[in-house]
């Protein structure tokens, strides 16, 4: 064994990667993650390392032993205990002994193994290891404070020589040794009460720092880093510790710790503020509809609009906004008239949900179709109740059977089938069935009893916005909470302003939006995006101040963060307990090979985690595709399919991580590989550019020239290419010459015309689409 990568040499050691990592960092190693490979001197260290911890800790146990006889017979007493609660409450007294016996470090994989028994140990570095509760806590501290007063005691004289009391205490030879150690213990007394004057109280809002803690304790952070160890936790000063490690550091220097929850204000799409239960109203539902092209989204929605304008206000018809309200049976219903996937992803991928419900449009003549099978993944992916509008059911070709049939296959089961899905026969076109339909909608909604608080400062979501010529940035937004008025402070997105004017749905002015309202306003600075939330505030001095603090926020989330599933962090995140099920979106080009992918991907299990497909579809990769995987925290994998070119900005933009194969058996290993840690992420593909087949030449001698024009980037000389007709990969090769008129030349830019020809490859046709690439590496 010479070189090994840091997660292998943890697993032969039974400890956890970030141990040690964090041991090679104190021995001077810049190592960046679990995949770094250290060599055979560097594991010398590390294990020359836990042997001096080790024996540390034994010796300082051995300064224990008086206090551990009388622990003793607790011990053997709580170790037969099995109640979860019993063993957490000795907890601090096992870890404590088995620290005799084990490796320092190891402490996460002794616990796991040990199940509960150590269950409640502070798992710092784990950050995820629930607890022990106060109470528990405090029976700790009960027995084993005094114990760790005393072991605290023999580490303070190691680590504090140089502070002058401490000093004193050594060099005080002449005292005789029962003498030392009362004055000891006196010294520790008055040094703890000392403490306890200048602090017995904490109030932390959330994790800080082993320094920090330190600081606040009035102790020395290595007095703290020898009390985590001692409790199995490796830590550095800049470590953070979680609420339950402080309070359990803190308890032993007899300081209580109360955990204030700071509500970020600026950061209010984030979290709910719960409304008292009197105070909530019934709200409209708010509903969306959706479909394939053709099947009759925007007939059904005009009939809607219709049947509503008719019965209640004859004339008005003109729609102003993406929205609008229709009143049914003295009820009213609130309609998105964005596209159905739109309101869907890119506002879900914002975090907003603004559909209480979605109605699927499927045509009955037609049935089933790509855009369906995507509208109900969506619709499933954001757990709205579903009712399906079987539509056209005028057509003599109409068979609603074969729509429920493989509506079926998705999930969706009518009710007349044993299911709990809502099937409605109409025709948009003749205005058949709406009635039922509208039903059906106050139905679902009764059930769901949508509510809200409208004697509050509004909050809701932007449906859409743009900038008008005349009136400044306009937004068309949906009240979700409370009552939006003229003059209202509001935050919107990362601008403020305030509302000058609002239009309602009819095109008329008004003062006042309540809940599930679609209103459109005027009076903000910029012009906020779709799917951005909105709040209002009490003053616009606040409501500035608030939209500066967001806007920085952006941008240093922009900067700095990555906070969509990648295949390269997945084993991290995975281990860190963040991801159950690894969501995946496949696309392919024929429907045979995205089943078989689909299908051995679901069979993949790795440390309980699962593959789960919310969306398989044949064709190029889209921008919907990109938009559903960012709202699902999913990743997508292009099965000789590339995405469309806006398909490919946005995936940047959203950070989703698209993997483009053309061997399953590459996809498996690959997906595999991310959940067990051992991807290889030292190369990526790198697209250079993108070039359009517009004339073909075909000689003799030289096979066929693709006269081609760079539309994006450039093509290399060297790189690989792909040659891709209708979104299909149907070669991969390299390029074989690549000229400008008659010369050879190293590359081409965007704009530029250029023949090319393929290395072994001369079916290319007109229209095709040339990308270029390259392997590089990633920087570590
Ligand atoms: N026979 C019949 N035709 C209908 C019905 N509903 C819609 N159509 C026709 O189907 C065609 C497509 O309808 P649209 O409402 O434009 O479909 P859509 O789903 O909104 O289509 P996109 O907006 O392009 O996505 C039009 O020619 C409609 O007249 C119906 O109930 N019966």
């Amino acid at each position: 064994m010479s070189k090994i990568r840091i997660y292998e040499y943890a697993r032969e050691q039974n400890i956890s990667s970030k141990e040690i990592i964090e041991m090679l960092k104190r021995l001077g190693h810049s190592v960046a993650n679990h995949m770094s490979v250290i060599e055979e001197s560097q594991i010398k260290e590390v294990e020359n390392y836990m042997n001096q911890l080790k024996n540390g800790e034994q010796t300082s146990n051995k300064q224990k032993e008086v206090a551990r006889e009388q622990t003793t017979q607790n011990k053997a007493q709580k170790s037969t205990n099995t109640s979860k609660g019993t063993n957490t409450q000795s907890n601090n007294n096992s870890n404590k002994h088995s620290n005799n016996n084990r490796k320092p470090g190891n402490s996460t994989n002794a616990q796991q193994k040990q199940g509960t028994q150590n269950k409640a140990s502070v798992g710092t570095q784990q950050n995820k290891s629930k607890p022990s509760t106060p109470s528990n806590s405090k029976n700790v501290k009960s027995k084993d404070a005094k114990n760790d007063e005393k072991e605290f005691a023999g580490s303070k004289e190691k680590t504090k020589k140089t502070k002058a009391h401490d000093k004193h205490f050594n060099d005080d030879k002449s005292v005789p040794a029962n003498k030392k150690r009362r004055n000891k213990i006196k010294h520790q007394r008055a040094e703890a009460a000392a403490n306890q004057d200048e602090v017995s109280h904490l109030v932390i809002s959330g994790p800080i720092t082993v320094g920090e803690l330190g600081k606040k304790l009035g102790k020395e952070p290595s007095e703290i880093i020898k009390k985590l160890l001692f409790l199995g936790v490796m830590a550095t000063i800049n470590q953070e510790l979680d609420i339950d490690a402080i309070s359990l550091i803190a308890e032993e220097y007899g300081v209580t710790v109360e955990e204030k929850i700071e509500v970020d204000e600026d950061q209010f799409e984030l979290f709910n503020e719960e409304d008292d239960p009197a105070t909530l109203k019934e709200r409209p539902p708010v509903v969306t509809v959706m479909g394939h092209v053709d099947h009759g989204k925007t007939t059904l929605l005009d009939a809607i609009r219709h049947t509503s304008v008719t019965s209640t206000e004859a004339g008005g018809i003109t729609q102003h906004i993406g929205a609008y309200q229709v009143e049914y049976n003295e009820k009213q219903i609130t309609f998105l008239d964005t596209p159905g996937h739109a309101a869907f992803t890119t506002m879900r991928a914002r975090g907003a949900q603004v559909t209480d419900i979605a109605i699927i449009v499927v045509a009955a003549d037609d049935g089933v179709m790509p855009q369906t099978k995507e509208a109900v993944a969506h619709a499933q992916a954001a757990e709205v109740p579903i009712i399906v509008a079987v539509n056209k059911m005028d057509k003599e070709d109409a068979n609603p059977d074969r729509v429920k049939q493989e509506l079926t296959e998705l999930n969706l089961v009518p009710e007349d089938w044993g299911g709990d899905t809502i099937f409605v026969h109409v025709s948009a076109l003749k205005n058949e069935g709406l009635d039922d339909l509208m039903e059906m909608i106050l139905l679902v909604s009764e059930v769901n009893e949508y509510k809200a608080n409208p004697d509050r400062l509004a909050l809701g979501t932007v449906i859409e916005a743009e900038l008008d010529k005349g009136r400044g940035p306009v937004a068309t937004v949906l009240v979700q909470s409370g009552t939006l008025q003229i003059g209202d402070s509001i935050v919107i997105g990362n601008t403020y302003g305030r509302v000058r004017a609002m239009v309602n749905d009819k095109g008329r002015r008004v003062k006042t939006a309540a809940p599930s309202m679609p209103i459109e306003i005027i009076g903000m600075h910029d012009v906020p995006q779709a799917g951005d939330s909105f709040k209002v505030y009490e003053d616009e001095k606040k409501a500035r101040s608030i939209s500066e603090k967001r806007s920085i926020k952006q941008r240093e989330q922009e900067l700095g963060s990555n906070a969509k599933v990648s295949l390269d962090e997945l084993f991290q995140q995975i281990q860190e307990g963040e991801i159950k099920d690894l969501n995946v979106i496949i696309k392919g080009d024929v429907q045979g090979s995205v089943e078989a992918l689909k299908g051995s991907l679901e069979k993949i299990e790795v440390e309980g985690v699962r593959v789960k497909i919310i969306l398989t579809g044949v064709g190029a990769i889209t921008e919907y595709d990109i938009m559903l995987a960012s709202a699902s925290n999913a990743i997508v994998i292009g099965f000789n399919v590339r995405p469309e070119p806006n398909a490919r900005v946005t995936a940047e933009q959203e950070k989703v991580d698209v993997r483009l194969h053309r061997i399953i058996y590459n996809v498996i290993d690959e997906i595999e590989s991310g959940m067990r840690g051992l991807l290889d992420p030292e190369y990526q593909e790198k697209v250079l550019g993108t070039a359009e087949v517009r004339q073909i030449f075909k000689v003799s001698k030289v096979g066929t020239i693709a006269g081609s024009y760079v539309t994006e980037g450039k093509i290399t000389r060297d790189s690989s290419v792909r040659l891709i007709r209708e979104g299909i990969v149907i070669h991969e090769g390299k390029v074989d010459v690549l000229k400008r008129f008659k010369d050879d030349v190293k590359e081409v830019q965007t704009n530029y015309e250029c023949g090319i020809t393929l290395e072994g490859f001369h079916d290319i046709k007109e229209g095709d689409m040339i990308e270029a690439y390259i392997m590089e590496e990633i920087p570590r």
